[in-house]
């Protein structure tokens, strides 16, 4: 038998460089107006054809059976649209935190979905891959689409943007946030009138660095709330997603580095570039 032949491909994370709440759909899902950016830190898959048409992951993370895992599901869901009798083994690579707002299971899905679509030839469209993409998370079509993007609607309506150079200080506070349960808990507020929804911003407007998720979380997670702090004492920092990471712009690699060394004895977390593009993004 032959050996099976892997490439490998980048999935990065991404910050929510704002992150406004805009209303709510009737099937419960939340209105964003929110700015991706895509950041150096990335997990990486490697990804092997198999003609019995099986999907293989061939290390689980611990606690995520591999048929939840997002990577098997999307390869799962391209081989039922596109009709594909071929499969794939894949290996996970996981550099990215879990449950920290940096989108990186919605990123392992986005690059098996683009990989295999290469891979087996089925010849689907960005666009297509993308209505595909929001089928197993709201965060996932930003990844296809490829470019830092404005979202609005739950994530899927995307139009480029041009960001500055930038580093970011991300400080990751030991605790796993459910994205599920800060949004109920929004929700919550809402109807209680202790929230209320923002308004879409319109094109003229500079984006607001807020992120309407970040008090909810605050008084959730404390942890959360004493790495803004820390963070505050250097300049204006957010919290990214629905938490529980959290971040401060440098527009130096030398800056970014000196506020991580200040904090690194008591927080745990890194130094990240950010993108200009999703590396797996080729202008055609
Ligand atoms: C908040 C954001 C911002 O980028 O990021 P993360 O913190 O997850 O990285 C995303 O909107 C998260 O997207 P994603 O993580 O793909 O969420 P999903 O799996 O689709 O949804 C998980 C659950 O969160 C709630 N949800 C999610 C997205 C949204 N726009 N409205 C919601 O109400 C729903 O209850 C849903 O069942
Ligand atoms: N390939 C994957 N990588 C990370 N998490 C995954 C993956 N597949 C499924 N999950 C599940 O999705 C949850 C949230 O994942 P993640 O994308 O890391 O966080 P966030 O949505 O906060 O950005 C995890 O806790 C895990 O249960």
């Amino acid at each position: 038998m032959t050996e099976p032949v892997f490439h490998t491909y980048p999935a990065p994370a991404k910050l929510n460089l704002n992150l406004l709440i805009t209303g709510k759909r009737d099937d419960g899902y939340h209105l964003l107006d929110s700015d991706f950016r895509f950041i150096d830190l990335c997990d990486s898959i490697d990804i092997a054809l198999r003609d019995d048409g099986d999907i293989v992951l061939l290390n689980p993370i611990p606690g995520v059976p591999a048929d939840s895992d997002l990577t098997v599901r999307a390869a799962r869901l391209l081989q039922q649209a596109s009709g594909s009798t071929q499969g794939a083994s894949l290996r996970l690579h996981k550099r990215i935190p879990m449950g920290g707002g940096l989108g990186g299971g919605s990123s392992d899905a986005a690059t098996v979905l683009l990989a295999l679509n290469r891979l087996w030839g089925c010849g689907l469209s960005r666009a297509a891959l993308m209505q595909l993409g929001v089928k197993l998370g709201a965060d996932v079509p930003v990844f296809i689409f490829g470019r830092n993007a404005r979202a609005t609607g739950i994530g899927e309506q995307l139009s480029e943007i041009s960001l500055p150079e930038a580093w970011y200080v991300v400080l990751q506070p030991t605790v796993q946030v459910p994205t599920a349960a800060v949004f109920k808990e929004f929700s919550r507020r809402v109807l209680t009138g202790q929230a209320g929804f923002s308004t879409m911003r319109t094109l003229a407007t500079t984006p607001p660095r807020q992120n309407d998720l970040q008090s909810v979380v605050c008084q959730m997670y404390p942890a959360v709330n004493e790495a803004l702090s820390a963070l505050r004492e250097c300049g204006s920092p957010l919290m990214t997603g629905s938490g529980a990471c959290v971040f401060l712009e440098c527009g130096d690699e030398n800056q970014a580095k000196t506020v991580y060394r200040s904090l690194s004895s008591r927080f745990s977390g890194f130094v990240a570039k950010g993108l200009a593009a999703h590396p797996m993004f080729d202008r055609e």
